[in-house]
C-alpha cells in the first residue's frame, strides 16, 4: 500500500492551473522522449546491487570510494543493457538529455565519470582516424578506463604554462614524458588516483630542442592485468574535497617515461617518423575537449539546478512555520513572499539554462562540423560563448542552489535533504573546465575586439551584434519582453564601451596594453556578464515582479513536479513526491551507526572518568 500523500501537497496539486504532464513531455522533447526516458529509468533502477544499505555519509574515505566503484560497474552494466537498440542515435541522446540516473546512484558523481565526460571526447576529438578507430573500440566497451590529465600542481589555468614535456626521440620513434619538477604532477584528473589506466596527457611538446607546443597524447599508466603503476609512473590520490569525494582524483608524475610515436593524438597536428613537425591549421584545436565539456556543463547545471528547487519547492509546501496573521495557523512558507522570490528563481533559470543549452548544443555541433570541413571562421565565437555560458550558469547554478539549501532551515543542512550535495557538485563546477573569471575574461576579449570593429564599420556575428546598434541613451523603456530585452542589450553596449574607455584612459597614462587590461578586469567581467536597468524603471519593473511571483505561486509544486524526477534521483528526505518529510527524516537518522546502542563506548572510556575528575 503507497503511503500517503501530505494533504498541502495533495491540495497544491489540485490547484495547479496547467497541464504538468504537458510540460514534462516539452522539456524533454516530446512525449516519446518522455516515454522514452522512464523507461530506461525504470529498467536501470530497478537493478539490483545500485542503492546502499548503509548510507555512504555514514562510510569512511576509502570505503566510499570502493563502494563506487561496485555501483559503478553494476550501473555500466544496466545502462548497456537497458539501451534499446532499435532506438536511433538521437532518441538515445533525448533520453539521457535530462535524465539524472546517475544521480541515484551516485551522491557525490561516479569514478567513471571522466571516462565518459572527457576521455571518450578527447579520443573523438583530437585522434586521427586510424587512432579513433582502434581507441573507441577499446574505450566504448570499457576494455580500458581512462582520464583527462592536464592540470598540474603548478599550473590549471594556464595551459601555454603546462610543465610535464613530451620530447620526441626519432631513433626510436618515441615520446619520452617527464615530469622536471613537483609542480609539474599532474593533479586533479579524476579516476586518475585507482580506477583509471589510461589518460589523455596535455604534455609540452619538444623536438630537436624546439618546442612544438602543447599536444595530446594518449598514456598507459596502469598494467592491464595487475592494474600496478607502470615503470616512471608515480600515482596517488590527492585527498579529501568539498565534494566530488568518489570520482577519486589523482596526482600522476612521469620519470622518463617514453610511448610509441602513435599515442601522439595526430588529428590537428601530427610528429612524423624523423620528426618533422606539421603543425595545426589553429593552435587552439587542442583546446577543443574543453569547449565540448563547457558545453554540457550548461546543460548540467540545468538539471542539478532542477533537482534542488524541486527539493525545496516541495518541503516548502509541506513546512509550516510561524504566523502570517494572527489566530489563523502556521501557514505554509510557500507563502511568504521571501520565499516565492528565492525559489521561483530558480524554476526559471533552470528552464532558461535547459533552453539555452539545446541552443548552445546546436552551435557547438555546427561548428564542429564546419571544422571538419577546414572552415574555422566560427571557432572563436563559440569558444567566447561557451566560456560565457559556463561562468554565468555555473555561478548562478551555484548561488541558487545554495540559496535552496538555506530556504530549508535547519533540514536543508542535513545530508539526507542531498541539498548540500547537490551544491558540492556545482560548486566545483565554477572552478573545473575553466575558472569563471579567466573565462569570463576570454569572452570580454572578444567583446572589446568585436567593439573596435563595429566601431570600424565592420558586420558582427548575431550573438554580437547589439555591439553595433546605434541605440538611442534615451531609450523610452517599457516592461514589454522587448522593452526589456532591448534595455539589457543598451546596458550591456554601455559596459563593454565604459571597459575599453577605461583601457584607453590607462594606456594614455603610460601604461602598456597588458597592464591597462588588469587594471580594466574587473569592468571587462562585468562587461561580460553583468547587466542593470537604470533606477526610474527598477520600480515599475519590481511591482511587475512582485505580481509575477503570485501568479506563480499556485502552480510552484506543478512546475517542479514537471520535471519529473523520480524519488531515487532526487535521493532527499526533504523532496519525496508524498512529501511525507518528518517520517523520513526519522527513518534517514535511525540509520545512522551512532544510534546502534543507547550509550556509546566512549562514555564509559572517557566522558564518565572526566566527569568524576578521573581523567
Ligand atoms: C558524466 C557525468 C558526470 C556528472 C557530474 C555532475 C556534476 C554537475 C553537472 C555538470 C555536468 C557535466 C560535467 C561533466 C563532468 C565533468 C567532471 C569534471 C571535469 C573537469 C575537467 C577539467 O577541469 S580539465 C582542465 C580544464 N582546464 C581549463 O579549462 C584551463 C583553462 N585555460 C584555458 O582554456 C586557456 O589557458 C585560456 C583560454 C585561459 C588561455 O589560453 P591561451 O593563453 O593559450 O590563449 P590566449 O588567452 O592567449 O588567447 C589566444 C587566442 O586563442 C583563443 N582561444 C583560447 N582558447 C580557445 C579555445 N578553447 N578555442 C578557440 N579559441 C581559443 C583566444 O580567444 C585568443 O584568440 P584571439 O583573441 O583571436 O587572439
Ligand atoms: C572537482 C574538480 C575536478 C577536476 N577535474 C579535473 C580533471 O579531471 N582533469 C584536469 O586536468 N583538471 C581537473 N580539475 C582542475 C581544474 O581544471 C583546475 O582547478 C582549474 O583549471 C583551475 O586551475 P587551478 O586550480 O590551477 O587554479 P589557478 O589557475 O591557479 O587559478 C587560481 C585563481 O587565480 C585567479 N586567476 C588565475 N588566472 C587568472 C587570470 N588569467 N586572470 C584573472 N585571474 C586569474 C583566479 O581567481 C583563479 O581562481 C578539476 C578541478 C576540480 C575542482
Amino acid at each position: 500500500m503507497s503511503a500517503k500523500v501530505n494533504d498541502d501537497l495533495l491540495t497544491e496539486r489540485r490547484k495547479c492551473e496547467f497541464n504538468v504532464e504537458e510540460l514534462t513531455n516539452y522539456l524533454d522533447g516530446g512525449a516519446q522522449a518522455t516515454q522514452n526516458r522512464r523507461k530506461l529509468e525504470d529498467k536501470v533502477l530497478s537493478t539490483k546491487g545500485l542503492f546502499d544499505e548503509v548510507p555512504e555519509e555514514y562510510l569512511s574515505h576509502k570505503e566510499k570510494y570502493e563502494n563506487a566503484v561496485r555501483k559503478a560497474v553494476v550501473y555500466y552494466k544496466a545502462m548497456k543493457e537497458a539501451e534499446d537498440p532499435n532506438q536511433t542515435e538521437q532518441e538515445r541522446a533525448n533520453a539521457t538529455y535530462r535524465s539524472l540516473l546517475h544521480a541515484a546512484v551516485f551522491k557525490d558523481n561516479s569514478p567513471f565519470s571522466l571516462h565518459l565526460a572527457m576521455f571518450i571526447p578527447a579520443i573523438l576529438g583530437q585522434a586521427d582516424e586510424e587512432q579513433k578507430k582502434y581507441w573507441m573500440k577499446r574505450a566504448s566497451k570499457m576494455e580500458i578506463i581512462g582520464t583527462y590529465a592536464q592540470t598540474e600542481l603548478g599550473h590549471g589555468t594556464f595551459i601555454r604554462g603546462l610543465e610535464t614535456t613530451a620530447t620526441y626521440d626519432p631513433k626510436t620513434e618515441e615520446f619520452v614524458l617527464h615530469s622536471p619538477t613537483l609542480t609539474a604532477y599532474k593533479w586533479w584528473p579524476g579516476s586518475l588516483a585507482h580506477t583509471a589506466n589510461y589518460c589523455v596527457v596535455m604534455a609540452h611538446l619538444y623536438i630537436n630542442g624546439k618546442s612544438c607546443g602543447i599536444q595530446p597524447f594518449i598514456v598507459q599508466f596502469r598494467d592491464e592485468e595487475t592494474h600496478q603503476p607502470l615503470p616512471g609512473i608515480k600515482l596517488g590520490e590527492i585527498g579529501a574535497k568539498l565534494g566530488f569525494n568518489t570520482v577519486n582524483n589523482g596526482f600522476l608524475g612521469f620519470d622518463q617515461h617514453r610511448i610509441p610515436r602513435n599515442r601522439m593524438l595526430m588529428k590537428n597536428a601530427q610528429v612524423l617518423k624523423d620528426g618533422t613537425f606539421k603543425r595545426s591549421p589553429n593552435s587552439k584545436l587542442t583546446y577543443g575537449t574543453m569547449v565540448y565539456v563547457r558545453v554540457v556543463i550548461v546543460n548540467g547545471m540545468a538539471n542539478q539546478l532542477a533537482r534542488a528547487v524541486t527539493i525545496a519547492v516541495r518541503y516548502s509546501a509541506v513546512r509550516r512555520q510561524s504566523e502570517l496573521k494572527p489566530d489563523a495557523g502556521e501557514p505554509q512558507i510557500l507563502d511568504y513572499v521571501t520565499q516565492q522570490h528565492k525559489l521561483f528563481i530558480g524554476i526559471a533559470s533552470s528552464h532558461a539554462f535547459t533552453l539555452t543549452a539545446k541552443w548552445l548544443t546546436r552551435m557547438y555541433q555546427k561548428v564542429t562540423a564546419d571544422l571538419e570541413k577546414g572552415n574555422l571562421d566560427e571557432l572563436p565565437e563559440l569558444h567566447a560563448i561557451a566560456c560565457c555560458l559556463k561562468a554565468v550558469t555555473t555561478t548562478d547554478t551555484s548561488v541558487l542552489v545554495e540559496r535552496s539549501r538555506t530556504s530549508c532551515g535547519g533540514h536543508g543542512y542535513m545530508l539526507s535533504s542531498n541539498l548540500p550535495q547537490i551544491y558540492g557538485l556545482v560548486t566545483a563546477a565554477c572552478t573545473y573546465e575553466g575558472e569563471n573569471t579567466v573565462l569570463m575574461l576570454q569572452t570580454a576579449r572578444s567583446l572589446v575586439k568585436a567593439l573596435e570593429q563595429a566601431q570600424s564599420g565592420k558586420r558582427l556575428s548575431p550573438t554580437m551584434s547589439y555591439l553595433s546598434e546605434k541605440v538611442s541613451s534615451r531609450l523610452k523603456w517599457d516592461n514589454s519582453i522587448d522593452g526589456i530585452v532591448k534595455g539589457f542589450r543598451r546596458v550591456a553596449y554601455g559596459k563593454v564601451e565604459s571597459a575599453m574607455r577605461s583601457m584607453r584612459k590607462y594606456v594614455r597614462s603610460g601604461l602598456g596594453p597588458e597592464d591597462a587590461w588588469n587594471m580594466s578586469s574587473v569592468q571587462l567581467v562585468a562587461a561580460s556578464e553583468y547587466t542593470s536597468i537604470s533606477e526610474a524603471d527598477i520600480r515599475q519593473l519590481q511591482d511587475t515582479y512582485e505580481d509575477l511571483l503570485g501568479k506563480i505561486r499556485p502552480n510552484a509544486v506543478g512546475l517542479v513536479d514537471a520535471f519529473d524526477f523520480r524519488d531515487q534521483i532526487l535521493n532527499s528526505t526533504l523532496g519525496a513526491y508524498d512529501g511525507r518529510v518528518y517520517e523520513r527524516l526519522m527513518e534517514e537518522a535511525l540509520k545512522s551507526p551512532l544510534n546502534a546502542e543507547p550509550v556509546n563506548q566512549s562514555f564509559h572510556k572517557y566522558l564518565k572518568p572526566f566527569m568524576q575528575g578521573k581523567l
